[in-house]
């Protein structure tokens, strides 16, 4: 690639003792993004420069370098994802990007799991909030207040997959057959059966929960639920339950209380014993580490918003609840998100949403989830003026009733703007 031409007045975010140290000058890479990722990243741009130019006077300005991903790399530099690309994300540590596409059934995979797995970016964070105003399809949206820790790295999205008939399934199938006959007889068609493996570590587990628990400590949040499919993935989701729940005993005795602790009351006292061991646990200010299986999960968020706060998951059903919830409080036009590697520092800033083909260039979708991907990621930088400047907007914004379509086919007495338009309105709005 190398046609990258870094912005000589800027300088790099480093990280000193697993702490970002941020210029006033940084280097932030970004990502287009394929199909509408143009349209909203031109306002969103707008809109983060004006935050940080109405936040601190012109003291401080990022300075923006753009690296190539997707349908505009693969124009550019017959190459999907180049190495430079993963190289100066990894350098500069933190940057942005728009939706990528993927093709469904073949085709390359996914470049957006490509760019958190190569940059080893294990939590993928999704606060889901509502903003006054903004329609919803549920009663008391006010009372969504959650923020997800998906595990990034793992689960099915590993991509070990073999395609039906190909030779890596007829070897895998042959493996299977001699050496676990048992579970090879299992699988019912395995001459027409595609197959995917989930790799779902301890490690990751616990890194990953270890995240959600310190994030749930430094915000004072009351819990913390494991959500998993353990009853059926005894071994993956189920191991990933039992690890996340012994790490919270183990490395946060102090800060926690944990079902698990109040099953082993109960057996050992009664459950009254339990009961009581619970409630002076949380009296004292104790995070309450608790578990509920993924289906039912999905019904309950709806059903009692209050019952969840911090929620730590594995790759899949984050990915789907992460969709679900943002439903809860207006779409997936105002769901951000940030992938993040806590060690390190490294992280990338992406909105839930995709790529949204049917809307590309029109300039006619939401950008408020990548504005609030950009929101997020000032606040990571420690820009907190700058990141409440944007929340001030967005509920100015809003509250103006000039929105985009997806907000505008569902409000009363709403003025449908383009994206850039709404772009416009929060900047005035500043
Ligand atoms: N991180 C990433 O880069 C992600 C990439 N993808 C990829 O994106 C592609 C398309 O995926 P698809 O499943 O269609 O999901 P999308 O999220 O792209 O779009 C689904 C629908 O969501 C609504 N929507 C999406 N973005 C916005 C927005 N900014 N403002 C308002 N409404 C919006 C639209 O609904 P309506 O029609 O009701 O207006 C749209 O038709 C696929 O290739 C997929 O793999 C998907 C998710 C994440
Ligand atoms: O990579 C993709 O195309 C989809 C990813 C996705 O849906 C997500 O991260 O939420
Ligand atoms: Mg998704």
């Amino acid at each position: 690639m190398s046609q990258i031409i870094r912005p000589p007045n800027g300088a790099p975010i480093t990280s000193q003792n697993g702490k970002l140290v941020v210029p006033n000058n940084p280097i932030i890479p970004y990502i287009e993004g394929d199909g509408t990722g143009p349209d909203i990243w031109r306002a969103t741009v707008r809109v983060l420069d004006a935050a940080v130019n109405k936040a601190y006077q012109g003291q401080r300005k990022i300075h923006w370098l753009e690296v190539y991903a997707g349908g505009k790399s693969f124009e550019l530099f017959n190459t999907w994802l180049p190495d430079e690309t993963i190289d100066l994300c990894r350098e500069f540590l933190v940057s942005i990007k728009g939706p990528l596409t993927t093709p469904i059934g073949g085709g390359i995979r996914s470049l957006n799991v490509a760019l958190r797995q190569l940059l080893d970016l294990y939590v993928c964070l999704r606060p889901v909030r509502w903003f006054k105003g903004v329609p919803s399809p549920v009663k008391r949206p006010d009372q969504v207040d959650m923020v997800i820790f998906r595990e990034n790295t793992e689960d099915i999205y590993a991509g070990i997959e073999f395609a039906q008939g190909s030779d890596e399934a007829k070897l895998f199938f042959k493996l299977l057959k001699e050496n676990f006959p048992k579970h090879y007889e299992k699988v019912r068609f395995p001459e027409t059966s595609g197959i995917g493996i989930k790799p779902v570590s301890q490690e990751g587990t616990e890194r990953l929960v270890r995240a959600a628990i310190d994030y749930a400590i430094v915000n004072q949040r009351k819990s913390v639920t494991i959500v998993h499919k353990g009853n059926i993935m005894k071994f993956t989701e189920g191991a990933f339950r039992t690890w996340a729940y012994d790490l919270a005993e183990r490395e946060y005795p102090g800060q926690t209380y944990t079902w698990q602790q109040w099953e082993l009351t109960k057996a050992e006292q009664g459950e009254e014993a339990a009961n009581a061991e619970q409630k002076q646990a949380l009296a004292s200010g104790k995070i309450l580490i608790k578990d509920a299986i993924a289906d039912i999960t999905l019904q309950q968020v709806l059903t009692r918003p209050t019952d969840f706060d911090v929620i730590a998951t594995l790759n899949l059903n984050g990915d789907y609840l992460s969709d679900a919830l943002a439903a809860q409080v207006g779409g997936i036009g105002i769901a951000p998100g940030g992938n993040i590697n806590y060690q390190t520092g490294t992280a990338v800033f992406e909105a839930t949403h995709g790529t949204a083909p049917k809307y590309a260039n029109l300039d006619k979708v939401n950008p408020g989830s990548l504005i609030l991907s950009g929101e997020m990621m000032l606040r990571y930088l420690g820009w907190t003026e700058a990141a409440d400047a944007i929340i001030n907007a967005m509920d100015a914004t809003i509250a103006s009733k000039h929105v985009t379509y997806d907000f505008a086919r569902l409000m009363e007495g709403a003025t449908e703007v383009k994206c850039s338009e709404f772009a416009d309105a929060m900047i005035s709005n500043m």
